[in-house]
């Protein structure tokens, strides 16, 4: 039997490792310093070609800080013209009417911006640089004046997890066409102390199933796959069938996606899962992309439910859910271990 792999839905690009601050949760332990032997512009150029060859996903440049790359316009339009829906995730503080012109000539279509929590002591505590807060919000209204969609993207950790609801409704007032909470991985400067508890986990992802109910932005929980049983659950006992119509994008995917419709590529070529999984499937610049993609040991196990062990392996949300693989490897070292942070025992319905 020949396997089909389908192409990433998803691409999400270390531009740069570098960056202009230095938050106390980042994935990528980012600081001013850039690492030698990052991608040069032609390398980058030649990726997307790669890219190309295999399908036609969203390419998310994201960092480090993508906007201390010089070459950023160039490599977003290049992505453009190959035909790709270009996005940028930025932490805001260097947007600039300027920028973002030349952003929008570059083609890119949506920024996320990160906003750690609704009050500035908050945010800035997060981010590692007083006055961050202020910043970014400046950079947000440069998108407004300037009518550029942007997403709000919070990491959400026991140091904001009260602030939540505030931060969706100040999201809602800044203009953001979505709002995407991503869950902390202990990864990088990430610390597992941080990390909300199992139980919250559960309470703010059924606030979010009740807020995406009747909310006009998008709403998008990502690196918290059990929301996907929440949700099952939750329609179950509304009696409701999960259905494009009832419940948008979410009814068409799954918990994570990490190697089977996504994947993170570093600053120097290197290929993984995700940004939070150090589990080395490639690099671009000794294979082709599309061999890494479609055979390295990592992305084929990712793609097996039945490798799932612990209690995930046993679990019927298993094609689903499959738990965070990055906090199983986290907690762990085996990527394919049971989600830590997971209250439900198989079997209970
Ligand atoms: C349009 C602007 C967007 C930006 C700038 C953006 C940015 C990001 C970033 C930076 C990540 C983290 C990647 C990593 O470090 O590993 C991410 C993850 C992800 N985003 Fe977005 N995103 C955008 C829109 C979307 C949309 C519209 C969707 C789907 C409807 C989406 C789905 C995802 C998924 C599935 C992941 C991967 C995490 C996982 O494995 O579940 N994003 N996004
Ligand atoms: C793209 C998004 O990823 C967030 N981000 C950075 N580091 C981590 C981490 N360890 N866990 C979860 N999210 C993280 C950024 O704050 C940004 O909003
Ligand atoms: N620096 C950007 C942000 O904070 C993108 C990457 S974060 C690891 O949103
Ligand atoms: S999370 Fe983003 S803004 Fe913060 S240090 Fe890391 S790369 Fe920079």
């Amino acid at each position: 039997m020949i396997a089909i792999t389908n192409p990433p839905r998803l691409i999400a690009w270390e531009l740069t490792a570098g960056c202009n601050l230095n938050c106390v949760h980042c994935r990528g332990a980012s600081t001013s310093s850039v690492p030698e032997g990052e991608l040069t512009t032609e390398e980058a150029k030649h990726f997307i070609d790669e890219v190309v060859e295999l399908g036609k996903p969203i390419l998310i440049l994201s960092g480090g800080e993508p906007l201390t790359r010089p070459d950023v316009f160039e490599i977003a339009r290049y992505g453009t013209d190959a035909g790709l829906r270009v996005v940028l995730a930025t932490n805001g503080t260097l947007l600039t009417p300027e920028i973002v012109k030349k952003l929008r000539d570059a083609g890119v279509q949506r920024l996320s911006i990160s906003l750690d929590g609704a009050l500035a002591k908050t945010h800035d505590e997060f981010r590692g640089m007083p006055g961050a807060f202020d910043r970014t919000l400046a950079g947000i209204e440069v998108l407004r004046k300037a009518d550029f969609p942007f997403q709000i993207n919070t990491t959400i950790s026991k140091r904001n997890l009260e602030e939540i609801p505030k931060t969706f409704e100040l999201a809602k007032e800044l203009g953001a066409v979505a709002y995407h909470v991503f869950f902390l991985v202990p990864t990088g400067r990430g610390e597992e102390s941080d990390e909300v508890s199992p139980a919250d986990y559960e309470r703010i992802l059924h606030w979010f199933y009740d807020m995406q109910k009747g909310s006009e932005i998008q709403l998008k929980a990502t690196c918290a796959p059990h929301y996907f049983r929440i949700m099952r659950q939750r329609a179950k006992k509304e009696g409701i069938e999960i259905s494009v119509k009832t419940h948008g994008y979410e009814a068409m995917t799954k918990g994570c996606l990490g190697g089977t419709g996504f994947c993170f590529v570093s600053s120097v070529g290197q290929v993984y899962p995700c940004g939070y999984l150090p589990a080395l499937a490639g690099n671009i610049r000794e294979q082709p992309f599309k061999d890494v993609w479609e055979n390295s040991e990592v992305f084929r196990k990712l793609r097996d439910p039945e490798e799932l062990k612990g209690k995930c392996g046993i679990c019927e949300y298993k094609k689903v859910c499959a738990g965070c693989r990055a906090r199983a490897y986290a907690a762990t070292g085996d990527y394919l271990e049971e989600e830590p942070y997971c209250i439900y025992r198989p079997g209970k319905k």
